[in-house]
C-alpha cells in the first residue's frame, strides 16, 4: 500500500478471489479447539461457546470454520430472538490462532483468511437475531475484533479489550476496523488501533464500546446475567425483532435513501399483521 503520483492510495495486492467454501476446506485442516452452538427454541436464544482454553480461545483454522457454520445454522433460525457469544476459562479470545497464522503466512492465505472471516463476521453481524458479546477476560487482536461483530457487549469486571493488530505488524484482518470506526467515530477507533493498548470495562462503558458491566465476575454466574439482560430486550413478537434487527443492520450498512426504502418496506410487512392486530385488540395504553 502506497501513494501514487496523484497521491492516492494504491493497494498493490490483487490477490484470486477464493469461494468461501473453498476456503473453509482449506481452513478446516488447521485443527484445534471448537466453537459450539446450542440453540434454545423455547427461551429463543442461542450460545455460542469459544473453546480454547489451552491457546486462551484463539481461533484455529478449524474454529474459523465453525463460526462460519454456526451463522449458516443461526441465518435459518426461525424461533430465535437472540445470541450470547462467550467463551471459557479466564481469557475471551486471544484473537488468531498463532499455530495457524504461522503456517498461512503469505499475502493469498491472508486474503483467504480474511474473506472468510469478513463473510462469517457480517452475517453474524447481520443475523436477525440480537447478539450480546460477554467479554469476561482479555479479547485481543482477532478477539477484539470479534467482539465489535456483536450488537451489544457486556464486559465483567475482568474484561479488557485491545485492537494489538499494529504490535504484532498488521492491521484488522477481521473487519474489526471498519466495525470500530462504525462504533465510535474514527477519532477514537484510530487511537485504539494505532495504540494498541488495552482498555478496561470502565473505559469501555464511558467509550461506548461495552454496554454495560455485569454484577458477577465468573463464569457462569456472568453468562446467566447477559442471557437475562438480552432476554430483557427480547419482549416483543419474534417478527417484531427480526425486524428491529434489520432496520438497524441496514442502516449501518447502507446509504441513507436505501435504508429509508427498506425501512418502509419492513414497516409494510408488520402493519396489519399478527402481532400488530392483537395490539390493537388488546387495546394497550402506554401509561
Ligand atoms: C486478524 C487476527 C490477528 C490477530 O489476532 S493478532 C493477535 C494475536 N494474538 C496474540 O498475539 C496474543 C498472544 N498471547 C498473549 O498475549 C498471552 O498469551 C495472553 C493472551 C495475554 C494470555 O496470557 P496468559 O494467560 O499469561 O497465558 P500464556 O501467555 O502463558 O499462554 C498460555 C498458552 O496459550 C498460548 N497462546 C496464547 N495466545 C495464543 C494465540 N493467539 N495463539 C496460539 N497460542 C496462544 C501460549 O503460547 C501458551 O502456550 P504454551 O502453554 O506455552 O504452550
Amino acid at each position: 500500500m502506497s501513494f501514487n503520483a496523484e497521491r492516492r492510495w494504491v493497494n498493490h495486492y490483487a490477490g484470486p478471489e477464493t469461494p468461501v467454501i473453498t476456503i473453509s476446506e482449506q481452513f478446516s485442516k488447521f485443527e484445534g479447539g471448537k466453537i459450539e452452538l446450542v440453540k434454545d427454541n423455547e427461551s429463543g436464544l442461542a450460545v455460542l461457546k469459544i473453546n480454547h482454553p489451552e491457546r486462551r480461545n484463539a481461533l484455529s483454522g478449524s474454529m474459523m470454520v465453525d463460526l462460519w457454520n454456526a451463522v449458516n445454522t443461526l441465518e435459518d433460525w426461525k424461533a430465535g430472538k437472540g445470541i450470547i457469544l462467550h467463551s471459557v476459562g479466564e481469557t475471551f479470545c486471544s484473537g488468531g490462532d498463532l499455530n495457524t497464522v504461522r503456517q498461512i503466512s503469505n499475502p493469498d492465505d491472508g486474503y483467504k483468511m480474511a474473506t472468510l472471516m469478513h463473510n462469517t463476521l457480517t452475517r453474524l453481524h447481520q443475523l436477525p437475531l440480537i447478539s450480546v458479546a460477554l467479554i469476561q477476560g482479555k479479547a485481543l487482536g482477532g478477539g477484539a475484533e470479534l467482539a465489535t461483530s456483536c450488537d451489544f457487549r457486556l464486559f465483567t469486571e475482568k474484561g479488557e479489550i485491545g485492537f494489538v493488530q499494529g504490535r504484532m505488524g498488521v492491521v484488522t484482518g477481521w473487519g474489526g476496523g471498519t466495525r470500530l470506526v462504525q462504533l465510535l467515530g474514527q477519532h477514537r477507533a484510530l487511537e485504539l488501533l494505532l495504540t494498541s493498548r488495552q482498555i478496561s470495562a470502565s473505559e469501555a462503558v464511558v467509550m461506548g464500546l461495552a454496554n454495560g458491566i455485569t454484577k458477577s465476575v465468573e463464569l457462569p454466574e456472568a453468562v446467566e446475567e447477559a442471557k437475562q439482560w438480552l432476554q430483557a430486550k427480547l419482549k416483543h413478537a419474534p417478527e417484531v425483532v427480526h425486524a428491529l434487527k434489520q432496520i438497524v443492520a441496514t442502516a449501518r450498512a447502507v446509504p441513507y435513501e436505501e435504508s429509508l426504502q427498506n425501512e418502509r418496506q419492513v414497516f409494510a410487512m408488520l402493519w396489519g399483521g399478527d402481532a400488530n392486530k392483537k395490539a390493537l385488540e388488546q387495546n394497550i395504553k402506554h401509561k
